[in-house]
């Protein structure tokens, strides 16, 4: 048996990023990871412009305006945003010019028209006379052209829309979303809403592996409930190798009588890196290659060692293959004992808080492989090594976020 950072290794060693890379068009980018870095075409802001609703003046022809002494210069010009074409500002004149429309040759203030006698008279009086350069906006103070906007292997969310759209970028190279087969086996298994006989269960597995694999960012290209049958198991293989880059099954891969998935696997060519990790839960795991590079991640049936193993290895996996960074795990302090293994690496699910700016978590009440309900409420997955003894209240534990959690 290996450990879990052994596991680690192995899947880093092994899997590659997905290519060549494709394009796609802003609106479908979330999500995904770019293949490319993405630099400003132009600096910002494009021109110089109003950053209030106001009139363009020369500082020096306002200088000592006051309430009590007002200075009056007539409009010689009205400048909207989207004015095109603008002239330069005539001599002891100003120009009514709007938020975000660009400022005349010649001008170096707006003031605001509160500060006015305001939009309607055609020879404006100033009551008050801003710093001189107020309320401009001025060509490239936010970003010089060529600034980096967005590095190679960022994946995609709002912010880099509005990012790209905002230097007019309406595509960009992302890698291939993955194409992964989910396979769970079992002659126990019901869809949800198909009738279900005393001794039968629902099959909870398949939708909790899609969509943990589709929000990954890779697409799923079939789901597939088969039944404790050698045959059928191995068909099912044998067309998700054929047709995906990943596959990931639940179920029958323990050493159990009916637990065919492993020697499916084997006589289908997969060659095995990994089965069976010193973790609690998800033992039986198990990761193989195919000759092409297909990978096939074989997960325990029990719903939480399930998820506990796609989380720790196939999602990472399948991050790696866009060209992404695996999510970064963070460190908490344990609320409560955590009941660590003697033998195996504990994973838990829990629920943090923040308490004077510090990450506490506590733990999921039901913890046992087959107990789903330990994620209402949580958010993270704790892990620990293994000690003779429980890590007590106050220790520092590393945990993951579950990936629905603070979720967009
Ligand atoms: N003698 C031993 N027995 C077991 C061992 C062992 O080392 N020696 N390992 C245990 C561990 S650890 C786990 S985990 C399970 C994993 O076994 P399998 O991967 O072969 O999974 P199954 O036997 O098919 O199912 C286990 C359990 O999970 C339920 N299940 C399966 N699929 C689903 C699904 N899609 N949705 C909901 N629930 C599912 C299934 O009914 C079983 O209760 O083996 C232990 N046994
Ligand atoms: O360690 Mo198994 O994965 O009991 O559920």
């Amino acid at each position: 048996m290996i450990t879990v950072h052994e596991a680690h290794e192995i899947i880093t060693a092994t899997v590659t990023p997905c290519g060549p890379a494709v394009a796609a068009p802003l609106r479908q980018l979330r999500g995904r990871v770019l293949a490319e870095e993405i630099r400003a075409g132009f600096a910002m802001p494009r021109f110089t412009n109003a950053a209030m609703d106001g009139f363009a003046v020369r500082h020096n022809e306002i200088a000592g305006a006051s309430e009590d002494a007002p200075v009056t210069l007539p409009v010689s010009q009205e400048l909207a945003a989207g004015a095109l074409r603008v002239a330069p500002l005539a001599p002891q004149t100003c120009a009514r010019i709007m938020t975000g429309a660009p400022v005349p040759e010649g001008a170096d203030t707006v003031v605001p028209f509160e500060q006015t006698s305001g939009f309607e008279s055609a020879a404006v009086e100033f009551y008050k006379a801003p710093k001189q350069g107020a309320n401009i906006r001025h060509a490239g103070e936010e970003v010089v052209a060529g600034a980096l906007l967005a590095a190679a292997g960022t994946r995609v969310t709002p912010a880099e829309i509005a990012l790209l759209a905002t230097f007019g970028v309406a595509s960009a190279l992302v890698r291939p979303q993955p194409r992964v087969s989910i396979i769970t086996v079992g002659d126990e298994l019901r869809l949800p809403g198909e009738p279900i006989e005393p001794l039968a269960i629902y099959n909870s597995n398949l939708p909790l592996l899609e969509t943990c694999v589709e929000a990954a960012g890779a697409e799923v290209t079939q789901t597939r409930q088969l039944r404790d049958d050698r045959q059928a198991i191995r068909e099912a293989l044998a067309a998700a190798i054929a047709e995906s880059d990943v596959i990931v099954t639940a179920g029958g891969i323990s050493t159990g009588e009916f637990d065919f998935m492993h020697e499916a696997l084997d006589a289908l060519g997969v060659e095995q890196r990994f089965w069976k990790v010193a973790q609690k839960p998800g033992k039986p795991v198990y990761f193989g290659a195919t000759a092409a590079g297909k990978l096939v991640f074989a997960l325990p049936g029990n719903p939480v060692s399930a998820l506990v193993c796609l989380l720790e290895y196939a999602l990472p996996a399948l991050a790696l293959m866009q060209g992404a960074t695996p999510a970064p795990k963070f460190t908490a302090t344990l609320d409560e004992p955590f009941p660590a293994d003697r033998k195996r690496y504990r994973f838990l699910f829990g629920a943090t808080q923040i308490e004077n700016g510090e990450i506490r978590c506590r733990i999921s009440q039901q913890t046992d492989s087959h107990m789903l309900t330990a994620l209402r409420e949580a958010d993270c997955l704790i892990e620990a090594e293994a000690s003779p003894e429980p890590l007590p209240a106050g220790s520092l534990v590393t945990c993951s976020w579950l990936p629905w959690a603070n979720a967009f």
